[in-house]
């Protein structure tokens, strides 16, 4: 994920709306690095896991839909794994690549027994229809096809599905330059490897390649954390639930600041402590910070990619 490092440090350095702030980045470090708290995946005890090729084919289609839940109040992260994993209980080829091809809206809402349209529902279906196509046509319509190709390595995986699955490639244009985040594709490859323990489907020997997943939880974390700080702009912006537009200089210095900034994290706390720190275990312990704290004030975007 070179790419996703670069292109997030182009951006921090030249960002006039987020500032990185190292005091704060040495602060977080000096409190967590002798132990970095350890969330373990899965804690909410929400995703659907029987060991083998349906697990993977569930984090697929979980993560194809895994983006943008904030324009309904109701709705979270929670509630697309569970009603995805109940469906998946109760119709073992609810999945199936020919299936995945033909949801309609008021199908995906009833799949997830959500009473009213879902965020962003066209897109979602759009995107289902993506990843029921193209693996049938080029993985004999399994997931743990596209998984077994990629050697075991979470890089190569990555670059799988962006090559494959256009709705994946999560980039930005920043000041005339490309920017590449990739959170959806990234959180597959950890979430195979969390859900699988490392092992199997979850076994890959460059998972400390892969960043954090930038989304609008993290980098309202990072902020309360004091890693990050806002122009008074922009805190007006959040702080009265504006929009940010998807792809303004805003949105794109948003995260891949916290990209960078959680890097700079991994790096200080891997000289301080001697021991390799893992980027997806600083995420999933920022993360389950944020949703376990109700006042957080996120960006709002809408986006396909987070
Ligand atoms: N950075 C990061 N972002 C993540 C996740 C996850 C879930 N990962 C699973 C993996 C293991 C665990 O057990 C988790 O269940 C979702 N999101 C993002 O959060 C937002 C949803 O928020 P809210 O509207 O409050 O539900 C939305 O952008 C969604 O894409 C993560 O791990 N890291």
């Amino acid at each position: 994920m070179e790419e996703v490092r670069a292109t997030s440090a182009w951006v921090a350095s030249r960002s006039s709306h987020v500032l990185v702030v190292s005091s704060g980045i040495e602060k977080v470090v000096e409190s967590i690095k002798d132990s970095i708290p350890k969330v373990e995946w899965d804690f909410e005890g929400i995703h659907y896991f029987d060991d083998g090729p349906l697990t993977v084919q569930y984090l697929f289609v979980l993560d194809a839909l895994n983006f943008c839940f904030w324009p309904d109040k109701d709705l979270s992260y929670d509630h697309l794994a569970s009603g995805l994993k109940a469906a998946l209980q109760n119709d073992k080829s609810v999945f199936d690549a020919d299936r995945l091809q033909k949801y309609t809206g008021p199908q995906l809402r009833d799949l997830l027994k959500w009473p009213r349209p879902l965020p962003l529902e066209d897109e979602r279906v759009r995107l289902l229809h993506e990843v029921g196509l193209e693996l049938e046509k080029s993985f004999e319509g399994k997931a743990s096809n596209l998984v077994k190709s990629c050697g075991k390595s979470a890089v190569e995986l990555v670059s799988l599905v962006t090559r494959h699955f256009p709705g994946f490639r999560d980039h930005s244009v920043y000041k005339g330059h490309q920017v590449f985040l990739y959170k959806r594709a990234q959180i597959f490859a950890a979430d195979l490897w969390g859900a699988f323990k490392g092992q199997g489907y979850g076994e890959f020997h460059d998972i400390s390649s892969i960043t954090i997943f930038a989304d609008y939880i993290v980098p309202a974390v990072l902020r309360e954390l004091g890693v990050l700080r806002y122009s008074t702009a922009l805190a007006s912006i959040i702080e009265t639930n504006g929009e940010i537009g998807s792809g303004s200089e805003e949105e794109v210095e948003l995260r891949a600041c916290s990209v960078y900034a959680v890097e700079k994290m991994r790096e200080l706390i891997e000289i301080k402590s001697g021991k390799q720190v893992l980027s997806v275990d600083l995420d999933l312990w920022l993360w389950s910070s944020g949703i376990h704290f109700p006042t957080l004030k996120h960006h709002r975007t809408l986006s396909i990619y987070y």
